[in-house]
């Protein structure tokens, strides 16, 4: 989790979101921010200043593990999902290597999870990065963390893994090739 000697400081792509804007989902099913999963997360990312970004979550019924508490599955997704957002800060794809979690505090649904999550450093394809999740709003105890290690990848990484009922869907989906185009990787 350590970047190695010759890593460099993430440099934020010219044409990377502004800071305070929305940065829409990549994809309509993802369970972390897609529109079209009912017990999905439905996260919502902003970009920020340098490379970094915030999102919010709220934890639902359907979220939980333990009565009332959050599922820490389910947290490690929040992590990861706003983790995953970093790439449109680097105007990259890229996937989770590696993703650490500690748990500091139980979440009860309900609860609104603050996430922020910036890229550490960059070492040739592998992105170091970290987020943390805080309660009681954006300056609260953080009761999640994570480090993480992803790997820019190309499109070719879901054309030649992916279902190809969904990715056909995708590539005739004009908004979804628009995101696919934003984030340079149009076949
Ligand atoms: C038509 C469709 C439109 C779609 C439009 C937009 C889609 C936008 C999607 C965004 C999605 C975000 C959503 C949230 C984030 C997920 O949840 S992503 C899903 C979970 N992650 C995965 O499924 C990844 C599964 N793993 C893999 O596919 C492969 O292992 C990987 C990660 C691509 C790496 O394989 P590889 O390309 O063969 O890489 P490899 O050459 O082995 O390693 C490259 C470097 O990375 C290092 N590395 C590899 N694995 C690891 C690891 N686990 N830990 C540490 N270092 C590692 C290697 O040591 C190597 O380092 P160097 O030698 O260069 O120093």
């Amino acid at each position: 989790m350590t970047p190695p000697a010759g890593a460099r400081p993430p440099v934020r792509h010219p044409e990377a979101p502004a800071p305070g804007e929305i940065i829409g989902s990549h994809y309509e099913h993802c369970f972390g921010c897609g529109g079209g999963q009912p017990h999905g997360l439905h996260l919502e990312t902003r970009a920020r200043e340098g490379v970094r970004v915030t999102a919010e979550f709220r934890v639902k019924e359907a979220h939980q593990g333990a009565p009332g508490l959050a599922h820490g599955g389910v947290l490690a997704t929040a992590l990861d999902e706003t983790l995953g957002a970093l790439g449109w800060m680097l105007r990259v794809i890229a996937v989770t290597g590696r993703l650490e979690t500690d748990y500091l505090r139980p979440v009860p649904v309900d609860t609104v999870l603050h996430l922020d999550a910036e890229v550490l450093a960059v070492h040739g394809r592998k992105i170091y990065c970290t987020a943390t999740g805080r309660i009681g709003g954006p300056e609260g105890p953080v009761a999640v963390r994570a480090d993480a290690v992803f790997i820019e990848v190309k499109i070719d990484h879901f054309i030649e893994n992916g279902r190809s009922a969904e990715i056909q869907a995708v590539l005739a989906d004009p908004d979804q090739v628009k995101v696919a185009r934003a984030l340079e990787v149009n076949p």
